[in-house]
């Protein structure tokens, strides 16, 4: 039996150094200015040390955080915690935004410890984290993580686990995590001390007997408190029908480029596409969107990026919801609407901070009216404003023009447009969302869409519940039930649990995790295909051969063959494209009585492989005769004097960018240029030759015979003087 008490807060604590706590954590908390306890702090930490079970409720934005954090370091240090005591206390977030909030949170606070502290959550080097999750003392994760290393790390073990602290403890404990909650209780020891924070914290005793509590003390500093949302806060609604919103929130960003924004939207394809077409519009402000399907890094890199900006606007959808402590943020606007009074706490208490101000406004469709009401009897303090409709700028024109010029983003559209008929489809509370009252043409022209897609599940539903009157909604609950509990098994994250929307892509998780809540009506089957008759995703899929291989095997459709034929009418085999080898022919007039045979396949294009190698060489061969050849023939024609020997057959290379040899050398003289074409052309060398042997023999002649004639006048007078005037005399004789 479990007995809730309603300590009284101790007024007496003016400042933590009126807390029994050791030197090392007051030093921590001063350092970073923490002087004075928020009411929480007061009334939860004195209880958790000494040693109660806590079920910690406040209000968004008054230090919760701390109020855990603290008696993790006090009994810890207590109980002189060390390395090799392992794993002391354990923190468990619903998402991995909060919890990097919270170990940086701890890190600050308890620098001055000795205590080692890690940070486990989806997204990051598992393997890392596996050889060293048994060194550390204080543990932050995501319930996903935690349960994976629990199943798969053999070196991790809880055994020792002191103090077990679940934040948002009302989102870790509800459907979404039921499954990967209830592994993880039954995988810490019985015997240690559990606190459980909440702004709307959980009271169900189920979950408290799930948590196995002993004697729990129940601390709502805000319990008899006029609001239940900060004081500093702000609170406006506006109606507006669905198609009415893009133009809003874009008048909204021109009128406030000044100020930090969040803006809540259902679904991850609605932040996506929002984002998308207003970063298209260049608003001239900073602009973030952040939602589970990105990758973690991108994640991590938009929250530090928000936190760090003066001025921004971040699209988001739930998974910023709860716990992230953003500095001054000035507005939170829920675009869509919440699903429920928490949900619109959690949302519009990103801003309104710790004695600080804050404006938050919503977003209503006429027909979601009755969440007004409900807010207005849960303690909101809400008043309904109107929009000046002189101040609403549409950006319709550009949009349509951006969704013209880029397909990926009309996809982007549709999917944007199915996602929100959808969530509002599976919304649990009737009465505000009616997924009949929007105006389905007019918002998707809104997004910029001609043509409203088409929305399947909806046909299918109303069909189902035509065809079965009886079909109560518990029914169907009942069956979806098991589908999301399916799911569940299969996803270790919260923000990887595909939930609500987005069907065979696999689209939204982390808010569709909340959107689980409200079960699931059909299985996830969304056509976002316009009338046109064409599907934008299809469009945009990546067609990769062997897809299209694999399609084309489907339908069993051959592909086209030339034939060429000789004239008299016979095929002509293409040697390039044919198959030559028997195992080749085989293969072919076998493929189409069946798939790929990938071993045959094998087989064949190693021996056409062969063939192919034979062929090239046969080919280079040719290629090198014929170049002999040719420059045989020029050669030939060389020597018979033709002047176009030298040149190719065809046109001859223009040459006319070269410089002017004459210039560069200078000019040759006319004999020059002849005597060198005389050496150079043999047949002129082989007259030439022919004209020195002649010249040769022919004086050769005449000297013999002068040669003759001397010496014989020589023998006949014994002087040469004489001898010649004899021989001039003789001459003169014969003239005579
Ligand atoms: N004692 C304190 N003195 C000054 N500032 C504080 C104190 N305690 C907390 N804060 C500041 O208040 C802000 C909100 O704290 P925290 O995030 O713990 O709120 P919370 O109650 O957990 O909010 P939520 O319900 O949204 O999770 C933080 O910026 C934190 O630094």
């Amino acid at each position: 039996m479990l007995f809730l008490f309603l300590p009284q807060v101790d007024s007496s604590c003016e400042t933590f150094a009126d807390l029994p706590l050791c030197g090392k954590t007051q030093k921590g908390l001063s350092e970073n200015g923490y002087t004075v306890p928020t009411d929480i702090q007061r009334g939860c930490i004195g209880l958790a040390l000494k040693g109660c079970d806590v079920l910690g409720a406040a209000k968004t934005g008054s230090g919760k955080t701390l109020a855990f954090l603290i008696p993790i370091l006090e009994v810890l240090f207590r109980n002189k915690w060390s390395k090799i005591d392992g794993l002391g206390a354990l923190v468990i977030t619903p998402t991995r935004e909060l919890a990097l909030q919270i170990y940086q949170t701890l890190c600050k606070v308890g620098k001055h410890h000795d205590f080692s502290a890690g940070l486990i959550i989806g997204g990051k080097d598992l393997h890392f984290e596996k050889t060293r999750m048994h060194l550390v003392n204080i543990i932050i994760c995501t319930p996903g993580r935690l349960l994976q290393h629990m199943d798969e790390n053999p070196l991790f073990t809880c055994s020792n686990l002191k103090i077990l602290v679940l934040d948002e403890a009302d989102r870790c404990l509800d459907l979404g995590f039921e499954e990967s909650m209830n592994c993880i209780i039954q995988n810490l020891p019985p015997e240690r001390q559990t606190l459980l924070f909440s702004a709307t914290q959980t009271k169900r005793v189920k979950d408290l007997i799930r948590l196995s509590l002993t004697d729990p003390k129940y601390i709502s500093v805000h319990e008899h408190a006029k609001y239940r949302t900060p004081e500093g806060l702000t609170q406006s609604v506006v109606f507006c029908e669905q198609h009415e919103k893009m133009p809003m929130i874009w008048s909204f960003i021109k009128t406030h480029l000044k100020q930090k924004v969040i803006v809540f939207m259902s679904t991850c394809n609605q932040v996506r596409y929002t984002y998308d077409i207003l970063c298209k519009l260049h608003p001239r402000v900073t602009l973030l969107a952040l939602h589970s399907k990105l990758h973690q890094s991108k994640r991590m890199e938009i929250y530090q990026s928000f936190c760090n900006k003066q001025f921004a606007f971040l699209f988001a959808t739930d998974l910023a919801a709860r716990g992230l402590d953003f500095p001054q943020v000035n507005w939170v606007i829920q675009l869509d609407c919440p699903e429920d009074v928490d949900t619109y706490i959690h949302r519009v208490g990103r801003t309104g901070r710790y004695q600080k101000g804050g404006e938050g406004l919503l977003v209503l469709r006429p027909a979601e009216r009755p969440m007004l009401e409900y807010l207005q009897n849960s303690r909101i303090p809400i008043s309904e404003i109107k929009i000046n409709p002189s101040r609403i700028f549409s950006p319709h024109v550009k949009i349509e023009a951006h969704l013209a010029m880029y397909p990926e983003l009309k996809a982007s559209a549709q999917r944007a447009f199915v996602s929100y008929a959808k969530s509002v489809f599976l919304m649990k509370d009737k009465t505000v969302f009616d997924v009949k009252s929007i105006d389905h043409d007019k918002y998707a022209r809104s997004l910029g869409l001609v043509i409203s897609p088409r929305i399947r599940f909806l046909k299918r539903a109303e069909k189902k519940a035509q065809s079965l009157p009886t079909t109560t909604e518990e029914n169907i609950n009942s069956e979806d039930k098991s589908e999301e509990d399916e799911e569940d098994k299969e996803n270790d994250d919260e923000e990887e649990i595909p939930k609500e929307i987005g069907g065979k892509d696999g689209s939204d998780s982390e808010d569709d995790v909340l959107v689980l809540k409200r079960k699931l009506e059909v299985p996830a089957d969304i056509d976002t295909s316009a009338d046109l008759g064409e599907n934008p995703n299809k469009k945009l899929k990546v067609i990769t051969k062997a897809a299209l291989a694999k399609r084309t095997l489907k339908k069993n459709i051959l592909p086209n063959k030339k034939i060429v034929y000789t004239e008299e009418g016979e095929v002509m085999l293409d040697k390039m494209k044919e198959k030559i080898t028997e195992a080749g022919r085989n293969y072919e007039a076998n493929i189409s009585e069946g798939g790929i045979n990938i071993d045959e396949a094998k087989v064949v294009l190693k021996e056409e492989d062969k063939w192919d190698r034979k062929l090239f060489r046969e080919k280079v061969k040719a290629r090198k005769r014929a170049m002999k050849r040719k420059l045989k023939e020029e050669k030939r024609r060389e020597l018979a004097g033709d002047p176009e020997s030298s040149g190719d057959d065809g046109e001859l290379p223009d040459l006319s960018w070269l410089p002017d040899p004459d210039v560069v050398y200078g000019k040759k003289s006319q004999e020059e240029t002849l005597v060198f074409l005389f050496i150079l052309t043999p047949d002129r060398m082989f007259l030439l030759s022919c004209f020195f042997i002649i010249t040769f023999f022919f004086f050769f002649f005449i000297g013999m015979s002068k040669r003759t004639t001397t010496k014989r006048s020589l023998q006949r007078t014994g002087n040469p003087m004489q001898n010649h005037r004899t021989s001039t005399c003789l001459s003169e004789i014969k003239k005579k």
